[in-house]
């Protein structure tokens, strides 16, 4: 995993986005996914970011994408698979770049056709807690006609990312605004923050 991690700090201190197109293997990004999908027949995802009825339908027209958080406490094994990967990573960060994360979150995201997330920044401006912001997609075989790519936007410049499976993005989560585009097909990942007090 080490070389995976270096590629992803190399690409964000080079672009301030770092990725890699193989982060999660087929094996645990095809079980995450089954467990999304599982979710979402058994109606245990939530519509994101809903607060009282007024802001349910000003959250409607920001994001429309269903979520579920991941817990050791789930006792899920691949859950937990992913969970330590995530410890690994942590440990990376905090001894190559010294970034003190003392801790992180992570939910599965499902965008149904149609779904999108409006340009925003992922810190909240009562919490700074949230440091960096990583996106592992599950989507095999998506297509450029499926939409759905992250758009993140630069001082000068607009980068597209496609959600192709196995792929990660990670930047700063109070650097980089970005947008989801209007995804034509249901479109999964997971996306967490690491934070620090
Ligand atoms: O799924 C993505 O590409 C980005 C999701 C996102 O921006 C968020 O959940 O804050
Ligand atoms: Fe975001």
């Amino acid at each position: 995993m080490e070389q995976i991690f270096e590629s992803i700090i190399n690409s964000y201190l080079e672009t301030k986005v770092g990725q890699s197109d193989q982060f999660l293997n087929d094996d645990l990004s095809k079980q995450l996914r089954e467990i999304i999908l599982l979710l979402f027949q058994e109606n245990q995802l939530k519509a994101a970011g809903i607060g009282n009825n007024a802001k349910f339908l000003e959250n409607k027209l920001i994001r429309s994408d269903f979520i579920y958080w991941l817990d050791r406490n789930h006792n899920n094994v691949y859950e937990n698979d992913f969970f330590d990967i995530m410890d690994e990573f942590v440990k990376y960060l905090n001894r190559t770049c010294y970034s003190g994360i003392t801790g992180y979150e992570f939910h599965f995201a499902y965008y149904d056709k149609g779904s999108f997330y409006k340009r925003h920044l992922d810190q909240f401006r009562d919490n700074q807690n949230r440091a960096f912001s990583m996106i592992m997609y599950l989507n095999e075989n998506w297509m450029a006609s499926d939409g759905g790519e992250l758009c993140i936007y630069h001082e000068n410049s607009s980068q597209i990312i496609s959600p192709l499976n196995g792929r990660c993005v990670f930047f700063k989560s109070n650097e980089l605004e970005h947008e989801v585009l209007l995804s034509y097909n249901p479109r999964m990942s997971v996306t967490g923050w690491f934070k620090t007090n």
